[in-house]
């Protein structure tokens, strides 16, 4: 039987994911219909405190076993696979914490096993803490690395030949990442020919898939002005133009490199471009951030699974205050819906 059904993990307790999962389930339970969040159940219980606040009438946490439980429950009930032991104790809002960051990665890994064995259609992650991640002990900075590991586990294959890239994306503008979760020095040394040619590859698939036609791509620049002619630095001339042009001999639709401070605006409305292969995590980014953190989503490329997050952090400034906006996660989970009906790997539309 193909899965139905939609697995959300719940992020760093402390941080804005279990608040913002109540309030999507609550603002759309349409949309919401068959997805399951996987997480803590005292940790969830406070946010739906938090959310519903006094007076409203309270949604109740479910507790479900099996994802096709999730497909069952009644109306504004919201069911919850609990992993691990339910918390004895409930963390502050707001703080880094090893407890929150072995929760938030408990569920991830949890999630990730169900979709590569096919339990679920696809994983929504709320966020997490990466300093909590990491005093957690958990060998991975982020969701991305931790989903690679994941897969390249399953798959039995050593973690190079899983190879995935970051692409935030919105109705506007969508970019993918050379590098991710590394200093900017170690963004600069990983723009070589094989890093760059491989986001190209993995960001033509993808997106072949998901828009039923290949991607028109532009690649921009690593140096001011592209590097102007080699005066501003070389690596447009020996590495970035060159992957350009293989990728090209491959037959892609691909261009560039640009100048980084023009190609999103180019790019922008997807008017020349339905994607831009971006140098390093803050190039790549920023505009679509800039765009708006309610529109965007986080799309990982390259998995044998459906994974969507939004593009936002833990907000561990406004967490438990109710104040956080459930947008992104919202979009997150549509277009993890959309994907899904691909073919279980492909990426947005
Ligand atoms: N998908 C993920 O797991 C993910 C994504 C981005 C950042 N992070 C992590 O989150 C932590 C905090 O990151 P940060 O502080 O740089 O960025 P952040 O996105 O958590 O917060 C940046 C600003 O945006 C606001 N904000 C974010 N989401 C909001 C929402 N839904 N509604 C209203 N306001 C919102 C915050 O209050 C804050 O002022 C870091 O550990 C970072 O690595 C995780
Ligand atoms: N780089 C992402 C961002 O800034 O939005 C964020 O850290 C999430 O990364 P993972 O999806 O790998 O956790």
């Amino acid at each position: 039987m193909t899965a139905r059904t939609l697995a959300l993990t719940m992020g760093d307790p402390a941080g804005i994911g279990p608040e913002i999962l109540v309030r999507a389930f609550m603002r759309e339970p349409r949309r919401l219909a068959g997805c399951f969040v996987v997480g803590d159940l005292p940790h969830l219980r406070r946010a739906t405190r938090v959310v519903c606040g006094a007076g409203a009438l309270p949604w109740t946490v479910a507790l479900i076993d099996r994802p096709a439980e999730a497909l069952e429950v009644p109306p504004r009930c919201l069911p919850l696979l609990q992993v691990g032991e339910p918390a004895s104790q409930l963390l502050p809002w707001g703080q880094v914490h090893a407890a929150g960051g072995r929760m938030a990665a408990d569920a991830v890994t949890w999630a990730a096993r169900a979709a590569l064995r096919g339990d679920v259609a696809a994983v929504v992650t709320a966020p997490l803490h990466k300093e909590s991640l990491a005093a957690a002990g958990v060998p991975h900075p982020g969701h991305t690395e931790l989903l690679q590991a994941e897969a390249a586990a399953y798959l039995e294959r050593p973690l190079a030949q899983v190879p995935v890239r970051m692409m935030l994306a919105s109705d506007e503008l969508r970019t993918v990442l050379v590098s991710i979760h590394v200093s900017l020095r170690q963004a600069i040394d990983a723009v070589t020919l094989e890093n760059v040619r491989q986001t190209i590859r993995i960001t033509h698939d993808a997106l072949s898939r998901a828009l039923g036609r290949p991607p028109r791509l532009a690649v921009a620049g690593l140096n001011p002005h592209a590097g102007e002619g080699g005066l501003f630095g070389r690596e447009e001339l020996e590495v970035i133009g060159p992957a350009v042009a293989a990728s090209r001999t491959e037959g892609l639709d691909v261009q560039g490199p640009f100048a980084p401070d023009t190609v999103f605006m180019r790019a922008r409305g997807l008017k020349e471009f339905d994607a831009v292969v971006a140098m390093y995590h803050d190039q790549g980014l920023i505009p679509v951030k800039y765009l708006g953190l309610d529109k965007g989503v986080n799309v990982t490329l390259g998995l044998p699974l459906v994974r969507t997050s939004p593009d936002h952090g833990t907000a561990f400034d406004i967490a438990g205050q109710g104040l956080a906006d459930p947008a992104s996660l919202l979009e997150a989970v549509r277009v993890a819906r959309q994907l899904a009906q691909f073919d279980g790997r492909g990426p947005i539309a």
